[in-house]
């Protein structure tokens, strides 16, 4: 994957880099993939549900509305990921199981992290574009994510 820097030396103002500081909690620091999104709170059933689907080489943005109370993902979410092909997950919000988690191939992005489990009624909304940090986050868009940041096609 070509590195955040080069691509935004190559394309400029074309992409949108996100200021905001994530931790970098997977396996895979550098990951890449068309942009689908969840806005939810403190609720990650529908997380759940969406990334026990077919993501083939699409990476989750999450709008957690950056609560830090409950987590959005584990590693049994974060396994069942894997298994689907999910490339990533950028999460505003936290996620739990960080040693497992950081084991697995996959990126993850999140806020931190929070011992504490979420509820799980599906509320929440699939696929709608998101505003984080000034980054819009529109599905199907192309984003990119390594140790420097994260760029995200306008
Ligand atoms: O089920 C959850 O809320 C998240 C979790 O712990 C996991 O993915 O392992």
């Amino acid at each position: 994957m070509t590195a955040t820097a080069d691509l935004y030396d190559e394309r400029g103002d074309e992409l949108q880099s996100l200021a905001l500081q994530l931790e970098s909690l997977g396996g895979k620091p550098r990951f890449e993939g068309r942009i689908r999104t969840i806005r939810c709170f403190e609720d990650n059933g529908l997380v759940k549900q969406v990334l026990n689907s077919p993501g083939t080489g699409e990476v989750l943005v999450i709008d957690g509305g950056s609560s830090l109370q409950s987590a959005l993902m584990g590693d049994l979410i974060g396994a069942a990921a894997v298994e689907n092909g999910w490339h990533g997950v950028v999460i505003f919000g936290a996620v739990r199981d960080r040693a497992a988690l950081g084991m697995l191939p996959i990126g993850v992005k999140a806020l931190g992290s929070n011992p504490r489990k979420s509820a799980k009624t599906g509320d929440g909304e699939l696929d709608s574009v998101l505003t984080v940090g000034s980054v819009v986050f529109r599905p199907g868009a192309g984003i990119w994510c390594d140790e420097d940041g994260i760029l995200v096609e306008r």
